[in-house]
């Protein structure tokens, strides 16, 4: 892979840019005990973070990863509107970006670089993340995992950015922390980055055979701007 010819950087948001999962965590938690269910600690939720918040809703109501497949819908549903309002209340409190992240996005946008935000959070949560962060002028684009019917790993979202904002998947690299970015990535013809300090279900991120892999934002940075 080349960088010369990259224009269009999309970037996922949960364990790439912060570190959202003490709130996601306490959202789930306080579901749980509303439910009379028991709770968890971070590290356990952190593993179950990464298709979505309808997904680790599920996994929460199973205890497990691996979804119990006897959860009623309607039993998921109303846990979900408990996780929302619970997040709703705490999106920003323990989030942060992480180390090198807010400089780092005002330099990429000074290099030239176009921005775009590509995550499976409910697209409802973003834009007060990003205003909190101060992020919200840096990106072109932002869809969340319910702006179209597929979320990733389908490649559709990273598509629709490149067509949107006129890049060709050559010209695009994605970056995440998650197995989800990558496949998406691979999908849509679009080289990948991946980094490993993120949630990637407790394994490491280079087994998803990234175009490359760094170990902090700095890193990227570095070899961005090189
Ligand atoms: O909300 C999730 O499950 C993950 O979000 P992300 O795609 O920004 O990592
Ligand atoms: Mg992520």
């Amino acid at each position: 892979m080349t960088l010369d010819n990259k224009k269009l950087l999309i970037f996922d948001f949960d364990g790439t840019l912060i570190d959202s999962v003490p709130d996601l965590a306490d959202a789930a938690n306080i579901m749980l005990s509303q439910l009379g269910k028991p709770t968890y600690p971070i590290d356990t939720i952190q593993e179950w973070v990464g298709n979505g918040a309808r997904m680790l809703v599920e996994r929460a109501l199973s205890g497990n990863v691996e979804i119990d497949p006897n959860l009623l819908d309607t039993e998921v549903e109303a846990a979900e509107r408990l996780f929302f309002d619970a997040y709703a209340a705490h999106d920003t409190s323990k989030t942060a970006a992480y180390p090198d992240v807010d400089d780092g996005l005002k330099q990429l946008t000074d290099a030239g670089f176009t921005l775009a935000l590509v995550t499976n959070k409910p697209i409802r949560f973003v834009p007060d993340i990003l205003a909190s962060l101060g992020w919200t002028s840096y990106f072109a684009m932002v869809l969340g995992g319910d702006s179209l019917p597929v979320k990733k790993p389908d490649p559709t979202p990273l598509l629709h950015v490149c067509k949107t904002l006129k890049f060709d998947s050559l010209q695009t690299l994605m970056i995440g922390d998650s197995i989800n970015d990558i496949q998406a990535g691979k999908r849509a013809n679009i080289d990948t980055v991946g980094l490993s300090y993120g949630y990637n279900y407790g394994k490491d991120i280079r087994e998803s055979q990234p175009n490359q892999a760094f170990d902090n934002f700095k890193e990227l940075l570095d070899w961005l701007l090189a």
